[in-house]
């Protein structure tokens, strides 16, 4: 098979995190005989820096051709004070708009060896399974107007939250379409007792579920169901919501696995080139220290192998990788606990691919002996 990547490392630990889920990449092209191309560009501070703007002609170009789009994340102290069109956020936005990846799917696992790295007890956490599939191209992060104005002589400010009918219907039915093979239970959080915008959320959600009998459908307000998420994680299986609550939401659950460096998301659209992502940001406070949690990317790149080339077995050949490092007790610093030895991001990258390439030898020699 022949894919080409299009990679977009962004600012701070986007590109050290980016750098070791493109080697995990090439390590599965060799393993299981695939062939995939990579073509690097800018986006966020960097091209900001080079370019002048947060995201390129060239990058939205370069995407819209790929099979695929790997990005590590944007952001960083140094651009906090340009204008609201010239951040590098701004970027990643537009990609995400370009692209029409509306669907952004986090899911939050429990990793047995993990547990201690967890702040939470074992007895909420052990076998924690639910999605979040979170509405991203539309919401109060695109709404318009969004901006500051002088009203009767004082300085004013505007945030929007709009959706289209269609925008809601797509991304809650996408949750329905995941809980039918999941466990069968739809979480759609919203905050109806306050927002207009929820009660046609919570509407459009009525709606789609008649579609879907063997799915239950729950409502839960976003202040109860972050509470929740601390006090009984298991209840959830998927959980379906608005642009910010999801991205609150999930840095929050994230927690639950042990730190933001475990979170892969993958961000599907109905036709043309998805993006995978981890869901943490470009981290200055560690960036350049070689301390990165290369996980979440590494993970985000099983969820490419599986939901844009259809290659589960090598998603999960990534996955297991993963476990089996974990496992095997070594640590990033964020995972360590307070005493206990931990691996740079570059160590911990090579553990992984060493752990890929040995797993997939001894299956070659399986299959060849069977
Ligand atoms: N998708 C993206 O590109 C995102 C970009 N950002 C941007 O990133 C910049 C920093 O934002 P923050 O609020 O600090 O969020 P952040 O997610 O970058 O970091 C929050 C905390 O988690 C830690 N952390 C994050 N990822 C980690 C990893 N892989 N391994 C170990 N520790 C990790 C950081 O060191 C920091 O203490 C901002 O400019 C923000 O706008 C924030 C979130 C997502
Ligand atoms: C630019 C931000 C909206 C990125 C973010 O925090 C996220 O997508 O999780
Ligand atoms: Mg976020």
């Amino acid at each position: 098979m022949k894919k080409t990547i299009a990679v977009l490392p962004g600012d701070g630990i986007g590109k050290e995190v980016t750098k070791g889920a493109v080697e995990v990449l090439k390590a599965v092209g060799q393993c299981f005989n695939h062939q995939f191309e990579f073509v690097y560009g800018l986006i966020g501070g960097g091209a900001i820096d080079q370019e002048g703007t947060p995201l390129p002609s060239s990058t939205k170009q370069m995407c819209g051709k790929a099979d695929a789009v790997l990005l590590g994340a944007v952001g960083g102290p140094k651009w906090d004070s340009l204008p609201p069109h010239m951040r590098p956020e701004k970027g990643l936005l537009g990609l995400r708009k370009e692209l029409d990846v509306y669907a952004n799917l986090r899911p939050v696992s429990f990793y047995e060896s993990l547990v201690d790295s967890s702040p939470l007890k074992r007895e909420y956490i052990e076998n924690v399974d639910f999605i979040i599939v979170r509405e991203l191209t539309g919401g109060l992060y695109f709404g318009k107007p969004s901006e500051r104005a002088q009203h009767n002589g004082e300085e004013s400010v505007v945030d929007t939250l709009f959706y289209k009918r269609h925008e809601m219907k797509r991304i809650i039915k996408t949750a329905f379409d995941i809980a039918s093979i999941r466990n069968k239970r739809v979480t759609s959080v919203d905050k109806a007792n306050v927002l207009e915008s929820s009660r046609m959320w919570r509407e459009v959600a009525e709606e789609i579920a008649k579609d879907y009998p063997d799915v239950a459908l729950e409502h839960m307000l976003v202040d109860a169901a972050a509470m929740k998420l601390i006090q009984n994680p298991k209840h959830f299986d998927v959980v379906v919501t608005e642009n910010m609550f999801g991205d609150i939401l999930s840095d929050e659950a994230s927690m639950l696995t042990g730190s933001l460096g475990m979170l892969p998301s993958a961000s599907l659209s109905l036709e043309g080139p998805s993006l995978y992502e981890p869901i943490h940001g470009s981290a200055p406070d560690i960036a350049g220290t070689d301390k990165a949690n290369p996980i979440a990317a590494i993970l985000s790149v099983a969820m490419m192998l599986r939901y844009s080339f259809q290659l589960e077995e090598e998603a999960k050949h990534v996955e297991q990788a993963v476990e089996q490092v974990l496992s095997a007790g070594f640590r990033t610093a964020d995972l360590a606990k307070p005493g206990q030895s931990y691996l740079s991001t570059t160590k911990m990258i090579e553990e992984i691919i060493d752990t890929i390439v040995d797993d997939a030898a001894i299956s070659n020699i399986m299959t060849a002996y069977s």
